[in-house]
């Protein structure tokens, strides 16, 4: 329980349909941070106080140090765009948590996540997509397993969000209004580059800006400044509008071209990973989505072996980008993804 509604709402589901029901709250990050923090054990508190049911707090900073913002930081001085929401899941809220749960003998975890999971005639837990397109983060969580899945529950699964906040308005449930969550919850907002650059001072590391001749354009500061795809804060005028296409780590460059430079139609991916934990055979045709707020593109995806795959798109993408997933989709349900290491 995070003290949002959505989690919030999900107990108190869970409370109502029979279910002996504990809070597990995890402090994460250092207090004043925008989530994770002492004030959201404080909000999770009150609403199990409310629901009458247990609350355990556990401390989970240094795994959320280690596995998360660590990576999160020597990505970035790497030249790459993390997505640490993913590694939050795979090893906080579905490794740290199902733990705890376990060890308070639970028979199930549920969070307010809004994804699917159903145990399927083949014997094997499915991972779908939520009900609502709008808030479904089954993206988030394709890296989880079979283990994790069979202990899972979705309450939050087939329902739309002004549902969930109209059932916690009228349960009486004692939210206190905030934002909704954010990627980057552990910085605040637009003091990404100051963050990594007080956890690795290395990072500024001034540079050139190179148009797609090769010509010097402009200068930069450091590669964590900048993301592919990015549009604005170049510092460079150029008569056309350009965007960020690649991160040369070696020689410190960022390359900028016009947007049609930065429609890529493949992409390497290492460390791909299986829900069901069975690599299919052959080459797989199914929906692909580079990112979070994608709607997915069709695409063909061949096995390289050892956890690497290739993925070549039906059509060009908008700024394939390293570091990010790219998760397959087949009629709604996640099979699913890897990292992208590389476009071309
Ligand atoms: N600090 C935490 N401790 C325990 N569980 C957490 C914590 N943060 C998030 N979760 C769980 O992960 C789910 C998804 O987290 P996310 O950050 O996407 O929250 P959200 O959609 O804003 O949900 P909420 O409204 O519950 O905050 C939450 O609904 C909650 O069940």
């Amino acid at each position: 329980m995070s003290g949002g509604t959505d989690s919030s709402a999900a107990a108190a589901m869970l409370v109502d349909q029979g279910y002996e029901v504990i809070g597990l709250t995890a402090h994460m990050w250092k207090d004043g941070s925008r989530c994770c923090s002492l004030e959201d054990v404080e909000r999770a508190r009150k609403v199990c106080s409310y629901l009458d049911i247990r609350h355990y707090v556990v401390n989970a900073q240094e795994i959320f140090t280690d596995k998360i913002v660590d990576p999160f930081v020597e990505a970035y001085a790497a030249g790459r765009t993390p997505s640490p929401c993913i590694y939050c899941n795979s090893f906080v809220k579905f490794g740290f948590l199902v733990d705890r749960a376990l060890q308070l003998n639970c028979d199930y975890l549920a969070t307010g996540h809004y994804a699917g999971v159903e145990k399927q005639a083949d014997g094997k837990y499915h991972l779908l997509s939520a009900k609502d397109p709008n808030k479904d983060q089954s993206y988030f969580l394709h890296r989880l397993n079979q283990k994790q899945l069979a202990f899972l529950l979705f309450p939050l699964a087939d329902l739309p969000k002004p549902e969930v906040k109209a059932y916690s308005k009228e349960r009486g449930l004692p939210i206190v209004p905030r934002g909704e969550s954010q990627d980057l919850c552990f910085i605040e907002e637009g003091r990404l580059a100051e963050f990594v650059e007080q956890r690795d001072p290395s990072v500024v590391k001034k540079g050139e800006i190179h148009d797609p001749d090769g010509n010097v354009v402009g200068h930069h500061n450091g590669l964590h400044r900048f993301t592919v795809g990015q549009r604005g804060k170049l510092g460079i005028a150029l008569g056309e509008r350009m965007y960020v296409k690649r991160l040369d780590k070696e020689n410190n460059v960022v390359e900028v071209a016009p947007r049609p430079g930065v429609m890529q139609v493949a992409c390497a991916l290492d460390e791909v990973h299986w829900i069901s934990g069975d690599e299919p055979e052959g080459e797989l045709r199914c929906e692909v989505r580079p990112r979070y707020r994608s709607n997915g593109a069709l695409a063909n995806v061949r096995f390289a072996g050892g956890g690497k795959a290739d993925v070549v798109f039906d059509e060009p993408q908008f700024a394939l980008t390293p570091g990010q997933a790219a998760v397959f989709y087949k009629d709604g349900e996640v099979l699913g993804g890897g990292w992208i290491d590389e476009a071309s």
